[in-house]
């Protein structure tokens, strides 16, 4: 774990789109900040609906990119699904988007996590269940309804780990770990290009890399959640943050 945050890289965060008392708000869960200051780095807020154009400004001043988890689903259209959508969030989708397309194009570090995860699987081609939990075989990886943090975010399954990965690498000898489950959606077709590093006992994909690339890495679970307290997560947060560093050096100029 690095332990300063003084000159540590800074991680652009995805800010979805909310409605309070009748405004709109500009949301993230402060438990991705959280993690992201644990681990060394400073988090600044990318708002969702942003244009390309401030996407291109905003990308520059950054070492690394966070995709968050959010209760709304990617549009359907995106992956090109017909369903009716109640839960959108367009202007985080269209953010989100352009974020993955840069990230690749300038080997930006990026960390999907949850919906960022399913984000980066459409974004690269792949499609969704928009309902896992009522498709045959598969198991319910929703949360607890229970408004119980400590629960919500225990541990529900374990994921085994691909022999041919980048987290085969970082776990050897463990080839199954245990994560949490906070998701009704879940990866479909997988997009071409990506690793599958982790798979549930009912066969859903539940992390993969692009390991043409420095670190672009999405799990379904949630790392961010006590990361210091799990030894995955600090291994991922650790590589994360890594890599971040080697962008903020080539930034420097160092
Ligand atoms: N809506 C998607 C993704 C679910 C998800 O990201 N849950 C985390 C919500 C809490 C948070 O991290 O802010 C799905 O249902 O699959």
């Amino acid at each position: 774990m690095m332990n300063s945050t003084k000159a540590g890289p800074v991680i652009g965060v995805v800010c979805c789109k909310k409605s309070l008392e009748g405004y709109g708000i500009q949301s993230v869960n402060e438990f991705y900040l959280h993690a992201i200051k644990q681990f060394g780095a400073n988090p600044v807020l990318f708002p969702s609906g942003s244009t390309a154009e401030e996407i291109k400004q905003l990308i520059g001043l950054v070492d690394g990119v966070l995709l968050t988890g959010s209760h709304s689903n990617v549009a359907p259209a995106r992956y090109g699904a017909e369903h009716d959508e109640p839960k959108k969030d367009e202007g985080r989708d269209a953010l989100s988007f352009a974020l993955i397309d840069t990230c690749i194009k300038e080997n930006v570090p990026i960390l999907g996590i949850c919906r960022g995860f399913q984000e980066m699987n459409v974004a690269l081609g792949g499609s969704l269940h928009p309902k896992v939990h009522e498709v045959e075989g598969f198991n319910d990886h929703r949360e607890s309804p229970l408004n119980d943090m400590v629960l919500k975010y225990s541990p529900a399954h374990p994921v085994n780990i691909s022999d041919n990965g980048i987290f085969a690498d970082w776990l050897a000898p463990l080839d199954n770990i245990e994560v949490n489950s906070l998701h009704g959606q879940g990866v479909n077709q997988l997009a071409p290009g990506l690793t599958v590093e982790a798979v549930a006992p009912d066969g859903l994909i539940e992390a993969f890399s692009l390991q043409a690339h420095p670190f672009f890495i999405g799990v379904q679970w949630h790392p961010e959640w006590q990361a210091t307290e799990n030894h995955f997560s600090r291994i991922l947060f650790d590589q994360f943050m890594i890599s971040a560093s080697k962008r903020r050096s080539l930034h420097d100029g160092n």
